[in-house]
């Protein structure tokens, strides 16, 4: 289900092989950018993505509490979505008690982001056990060192970014509301969750801001009056969404 779908920056050439990657077929090394390359210096992409069925990327950002995964349900539900939520995955290696589920339980209590190669593969395994070509990737990347794993690993970047911006206040005021027993529903994580997404995702915003992807919007408001902004966005990119 891994295809090639858009080169990112001097990735090239398209190399297609589903199920299969490039470590499997070709020596290689990541040259001096971090770029992966085979042995004669060509850079190469590891080659998730076929060129046949692209998928459409919908990375959706925002501090805690924003309400991403509130507005993710109700995008997949109207436009067939998948939601893939990254905190959803972790939550569920730390009750399937996998080998990383301590770490990443210590790491979320303090607000912290999980290495991005455990957070990587836990959003691949869900994007090539799913049948479908239109994902939101709710909560992810939280970080430039999430992101450039992540571009770096696919060769792809998303096609657009939802940026749920939202006052401080607000944030605290939903996230201590949620009452689903989240280990870092607390006032002293939030504190550390609000610092993290200032400190290292809002440089990714900016990058994506840069890039010309991002859509931000008022999340303030009912669930319904900012599903109505969102709305917009999807049916504004419906020639891109397959
Ligand atoms: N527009 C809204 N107005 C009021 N409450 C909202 C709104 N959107 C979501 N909520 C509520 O706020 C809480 C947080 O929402 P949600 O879980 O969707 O946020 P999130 O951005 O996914 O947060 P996190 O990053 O912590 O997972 C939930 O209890 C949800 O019902
Ligand atoms: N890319 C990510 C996403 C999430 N986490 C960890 C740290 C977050 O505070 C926690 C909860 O995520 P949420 O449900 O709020 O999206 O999960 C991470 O380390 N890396
Ligand atoms: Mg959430």
């Amino acid at each position: 289900m891994w295809r090639i779908w858009r080169r990112v920056g001097s990735l090239s050439p398209l190399f297609s092989s589903p199920k299969s990657s490039i470590l499997r077929q070709a020596p290689y090394r990541l040259n001096f950018l971090g770029i992966l390359s085979t042995e004669n210096g060509t850079p190469a992409t590891i080659g998730f993505f076929s060129k046949e069925k692209t998928p459409f990327i919908a990375f959706v950002l925002g501090g805690p509490g924003s309400g991403k995964g509130t507005q993710c349900a109700k995008i997949a539900e109207a436009f067939g979505f998948t939601h893939l939520s990254a905190g959803d995955l972790l939550r569920k290696e730390i009750s399937s008690n996998s080998e990383n589920g301590a770490m990443i339980l210590a790491t979320i209590t303090e607000g912290k982001i999980v290495p991005s190669g455990v957070t990587i593969k836990l959003i691949r395994r869900e994007m090539e056990s799913i049948e479908n070509n239109k994902f939101l990737i709710d909560g992810f990347p939280r970080s430039e060192e999430n992101r450039i794993a992540f571009e770096r690993i696919t060769g792809v970047e998303p096609n657009i970014v939802l940026f749920f911006d939202c006052p401080e206040d607000e944030m605290v005021k939903r996230v201590l509301g949620r009452k689903q027993g989240r280990v870092d529903d607390n006032i002293d994580t939030i504190k550390k969750r609000l610092k993290v997404f200032a400190a290292l995702n809002l440089p990714v915003i900016n990058h994506y801001t840069r890039r010309g992807k991002v859509y931000k919007i008022n999340a303030v408001g009912t669930i319904d009056e900012v599903f109505e902004k969102v709305r917009q966005v999807f049916d504004d990119c419906k020639q891109m969404i397959k």
